[in-house]
């Protein structure tokens, strides 16, 4: 049983939706359903269209087909088919992306992942092959984007985390707006996560997929580090679970086959995310998701022994300090997927980190009776301790989880082109630096930009 001391983050926050209303064995009353209201409802009936294919053994509203050329990021059509060398042609450096007027947009960042992706096969899941997928990573991101803080107008808080926080700034040079993610270097240090750190920046500066955060550069000062990251306009899944309470069955699934996705890509370039949970979900202008905060992200072939994460989201082997590989990530998936059903988190104690661990290492969870019986049937493929049963884990991999039934008619390749209406399209003035859908924190008062003698600039160097 680990201490507190070993771990980097407690959930923070208003933390967890209590599971106090569910009721082992009670119906779902027509008061939780009307729970559901805000803010999904207004575009609820979008939900018949996230997966033309409806799965005949679900209870999903029976869907019309969307155009198969339909494409609402107006970025992912002239993308199919592109070559990841063409690709990397069209991504100037990073320097003059900032100062030059052809800014690429999102669909650039997403093409190396479809051409990476791109097959003829008559299956619905991509094909990835991961060493293509990884050599197109490597060519679209060897740029080394390196910034000042005059480049930048630096304006409020979007969120802060254990080292930091982060802020909506807006660039001097093209007027677009950034999320800047500045860590305190002295409290990096005092809390042991300068390998964690620069990992970050080493796996978001490889990494490139549509459901994952783009980080454009990086700089440092004697006592910051700094970030540049794409802003997500939509805010956290965290505060839209909040303010819904529970996803209805198909809208969780919508967000878990994105998230999915995004883990599939990761680990085939052999990268464990370690820190899945709705907080480091953002919605973007269109309401899918990116996945942020590759803080605990590490490149591992095999296993790994480090104990990190969030309590609610651990997985068994992490708990006990047993050496751990990718399927920490797939028990992390069953638990998120578990939260947006339910509202709360399986193994949640009285927000009690020592009783939540407790409770994992028990490994008995709860279904609420509103859960669809197939969503069940995965989660207990996924929350599970046993690692040569873990869904995700087996011979399968990542595709056992994808061709499972509850996501039966999930089209994977269209979803993966970002081809499928999201469930909920946040109300943002997309472009104008909208912040309205974060919440408000106190700000910094420390100026940043200090000169001066840096005590540990050594330990950062690719910043
Ligand atoms: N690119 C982004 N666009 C918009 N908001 C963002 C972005 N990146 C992060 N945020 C906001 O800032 C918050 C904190 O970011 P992040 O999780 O990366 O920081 P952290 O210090 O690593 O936090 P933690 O303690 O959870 O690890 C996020 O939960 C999100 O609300």
């Amino acid at each position: 049983m680990p201490s507190l001391g070993f771990l980097k983050k407690i959930r923070s926050k208003d933390s967890q939706g209590s599971p106090s209303d569910f009721k082992p064995g009670s119906p779902t009353t027509a008061k939780d359903k009307d729970k559901f209201g805000s803010p999904i409802s207004p575009v609820l009936s979008k939900t018949s269209n996230f997966f033309p294919e409806p799965d005949a053994h679900s209870n999903l509203p029976s869907a019309p087909t969307a155009s198969s050329d339909h494409d609402m990021t107006g970025a992912g059509t002239h993308l199919v088919g592109q070559s990841a060398a063409a690709n990397t042609q069209q991504v100037p450096s990073i320097r003059n992306m900032v100062n030059g007027p052809e800014y690429p947009s999102n669909g650039q960042h997403d093409s190396a992942y479809a051409a990476a992706t791109n097959n003829n096969n008559n299956t619905n899941l991509p094909q990835i092959n991961a060493p293509a997928a990884a050599k197109a990573t490597r060519e679209v991101r060897e740029t080394k984007g390196k910034y000042t803080l005059p480049d930048f107008t630096i304006s409020r808080t979007l969120g802060t985390g254990s080292f930091g926080r982060v802020h909506l700034v807006q660039s001097k040079h093209n007027q677009r707006f950034y999320a800047v993610k500045v860590l305190k270097k002295a409290q990096v240090v005092r809390m042991k996560q300068v390998e964690h750190t620069n990992d970050e920046r080493r796996m978001l500066q490889r990494c490139r997929h549509p459901f994952l955060i783009t980080l454009w550069g990086t700089w440092q000062d004697s006592k910051n580090l700094y970030m540049v990251m794409d802003f997500i306009e939509g805010g956290e899944l965290f505060s839209l679970l909040r303010k819904s309470q529970r996803f209805p069955n198909p809208v969780a699934k919508f967000y878990a086959a994105e998230v999915t996705l995004a883990l599939d890509y990761l680990h085939s370039v052999n990268i464990i995310y370690r820190d899945l949970k709705p907080e480091n979900l953002l919605l973007d202008r269109h309401g899918h998701l990116k996945i942020t905060d590759f803080g605990f992200a590490k490149e591992v072939p095999d296993i790994t022994w480090t104990l990190c994460g969030t309590p609610d989201y651990l997985a068994p082997e992490v708990v006990s300090n047993k050496g751990y590989n990718k399927s920490v990530d797939w028990w992390s998936l069953g638990i998120l997927i578990f939260e947006m059903l339910a509202g709360f988190t399986p193994f949640w104690d009285s927000g009690s980190p020592l009783k939540i661990y407790e409770n994992i290492l028990k490994g008995r969870v709860k279904y609420p009776p509103y859960i669809h019986p197939d969503a069940q049937d995965l989660l207990s493929k996924l929350i599970t301790a046993d690692l040569t049963k873990r869904l995700g884990n087996l011979h399968g991999g990542s595709k056992d989880v994808m061709q499972h039934q509850w996501f039966a008619e999930v089209t994977w390749e269209r979803l993966a082109k970002k081809d499928i209406d999201a469930p909920y399209v946040p109300p943002v003035k997309g472009g104008q630096g909208d912040a309205s859908l974060f919440d408000k924190y106190a700000e910094e008062t420390e100026p940043y930009g200090a000169t001066g003698e840096d005590q540990f600039g050594k330990l950062f160097p690719d910043f």
